[in-house]
């Protein structure tokens, strides 16, 4: 029996008796009858919802609406930061969305599979489910044992004659020859941020697809354009996810047309490699493309296939190039809002080694406690990952700051808040690098690689890439920000700490204007 007849309803009457109301009393009583469910909703969500206690900003805790402006808008990082100062440890910003930013009970959920990552990370699986997008426990285990190898010390040693080549060796050569081109004599004025992420494609064309892109030498940008492409066609399937499928993939035509020809370069690229192999006509080289065609998974003998190869090594890829020329470019940023911090740096790298030399991961490490403080100081204070990372809450719910949290909700990791948490951090607003030096707790604490079973597998290759290039510049030549810079040492915020540039967020955490704001003046290192 219809529900309707259990509550003695007739609606023919209903209908018959609105029918000979007036036009203007329906729309009163319409309006009313929606006065009434506003007023019930905004009593409801701040009075009676499981979150009524959490802090958090009016009208993000009424709708979802001023979040994903927010996001659209780029501003969610300095959002993420800012109310993390304002409201503490845990707040709200959306219906049902809760942000924490204590560095223990971000730990916490990322320490376990329990709070799974939330469904945005389906958008991402356009070719395939990878160890990126995936839900599954056991998957993340298998393709980390297949894929892991490749970030060992011992694997990125083997790998370092390409880091090296494509990296430090191909920005020194590009800088040298802007300054001999340059109308100044003996310097020129260079753009570090898009210096720094042609190198780090570079790098990765090199070591995911075996061949030479030249994108900092040549300007081919081929490479870039594909991930750009990819990104922007994986937000959008984020936004609406049935993109994919007729008839709104027409308008995204050129996009999908942009990743079937990315994912056909993958494969062919890992065809070759086989073909090669199976001809000897190689040695078997070291490199990621390589880990990605062998990796098996030791437990279950698996291993990856050619779909699946191409689909993890896009996802490296996406994953591992803006993020590590972003982290550079925030170092030298603040390496020149801070000349004391600037001069500690090269003084140790001058003093540790000689002029003509380059330095390599190990050395560095070794040797340069403090430039690795630097890098470690600029990935706390603007952490190019510096978005609430989402996760869910499991079944039985999860209590945080003596809140409890009821089963599915969603749960953002705030990188920026545990990076600026006041009680681990002293001064937190303030580049000090010397906080990192002999303290394993700060490393500890720092959140901007994730933490626990989800863990950027990458973060190794990462320090290999950042150490090499920094260190070796801060060696090899003279920075100085250009005197029509907006951002320099002597133009303080209201706390007296020099203004950083502005940023914008995308999936990563930009400078918002890097043409004007990454101008740096290059010249050639006196001898010493
Ligand atoms: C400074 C550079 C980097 C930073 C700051 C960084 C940061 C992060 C963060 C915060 C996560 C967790 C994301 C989440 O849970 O939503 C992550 C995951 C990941 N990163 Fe990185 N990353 C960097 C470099 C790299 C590199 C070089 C690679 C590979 C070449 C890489 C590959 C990955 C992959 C595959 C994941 C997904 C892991 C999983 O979900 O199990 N990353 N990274």
């Amino acid at each position: 029996m219809a529900i309707y007849k259990l509550l003695f309803i007739d609606f023919g009457r209903v209908a018959e008796y609105i029918s000979q109301l007036e036009v203007l009393t329906c729309a009163r009583l319409a309006a009313a009858a929606a006065g009434v469910l506003s007023v019930s909703y905004v009593f409801y969500s701040l009075y009676l919802s499981p979150y009524c206690r959490i802090p958090g900003r009016l009208l993000y805790r009424l709708s979802s609406l001023p979040s994903r402006l927010v996001m659209l808008l780029g501003q969610l990082p300095d959002v993420s930061e800012a109310d993390y100062y304002k409201f503490g440890d845990i707040f709200m910003i959306s219906p049902g969305v809760v942000i924490l930013s204590n560095p223990a009970d971000c730990r916490a959920v990322l320490s376990t599979h329990k709070f799974a990552k939330s469904d945005m990370y389906k958008a991402f699986a356009l070719i395939d489910e990878t160890m990126f997008t995936t839900h599954s426990a056991e998957l993340t285990h298998v393709r980390r044992r297949q894929i892991g190898p490749a970030f060992t010390p011992g694997y990125l040693n083997e790998m370092e004659p390409i880091i090296l080549e494509c990296g430090i060796h191909a920005i020194r050569a590009k800088w040298d020859k802007e300054i001999a081109q340059s109308a100044t004599v003996g310097s020129a004025i260079v753009n570090y941020g898009l210096h720094f992420s042609m190198v780090t494609f570079d790098v990765f064309g090199a070591l995911g697809y075996g061949q030479r892109f030249n994108a900092l030498r040549d300007n081919n940008t081929k490479l870039v354009d594909w991930v750009n492409d990819f990104n922007k066609l994986a937000i959008i399937n984020m936004v609406y996810d049935r993109v994919l499928s007729f008839p709104a993939n027409l308008l995204v035509r050129r996009l999908i047309q942009s990743r079937d020809e990315f994912v056909a370069f993958g494969n062919a690229a890992a065809q070759y490699r086989r073909e090669q192999l199976r001809r000897g006509e190689i040695e078997k080289p070291k490199d990621l493309l390589q880990v990605l065609i062998d990796g098996q998974d030791p437990e279950s003998k698996v291993q990856m296939t050619p779909t699946q190869v191409t689909a993890e090594n896009i996802s490296l890829l996406v994953g591992g190039t803006d993020t590590t020329s972003l982290t550079m470019s925030w170092t030298l940023h603040y390496l020149m809002l801070y000349p004391d911090v600037y001069r500690r740096a090269t003084e140790e790298v001058r003093t540790a080694f000689p002029r003509h030399c380059t330095i390599t991961y190990a050395e560095g490490k070794a040797r340069l406690p403090y430039i690795d403080a630097c890098i470690n100081e600029a990935m706390r204070i603007r952490a190019v990952s510096g978005v609430p990372l989402p996760r869910v809450v499991p079944e039985g719910g999860a209590t945080f700051q003596g809140h409890f949290l009821p089963a599915g909700t969603q749960i953002g990791i705030n990188v920026a808040g545990a990076n600026h948490h006041q009680e681990t951090w002293t001064n937190p607003r303030r580049f000090m690098p010397e906080r990192f030096l002999d303290n394993e707790k700060a490393k500890h604490n720092l959140l901007t690689f994730s933490s626990g079973v989800r863990i950027c597998p990458g973060r190794n290759l990462a320090q290999y890439e950042m150490t090499t290039i920094l260190a070796n510049l801060l060696k090899d030549y003279d920075l100085a920000v250009p005197s029509d810079s907006l951002f320099a040492p002597g133009h303080l915020d209201e706390h007296g700490n020099p203004v950083a540039m502005p940023c914008t967020h995308c999936l990563t955490v930009s400078p918002k204007y890097p043409e004007r704001d990454c101008r740096i003046i290059i010249s050639p290192a006196l001898e010493y």
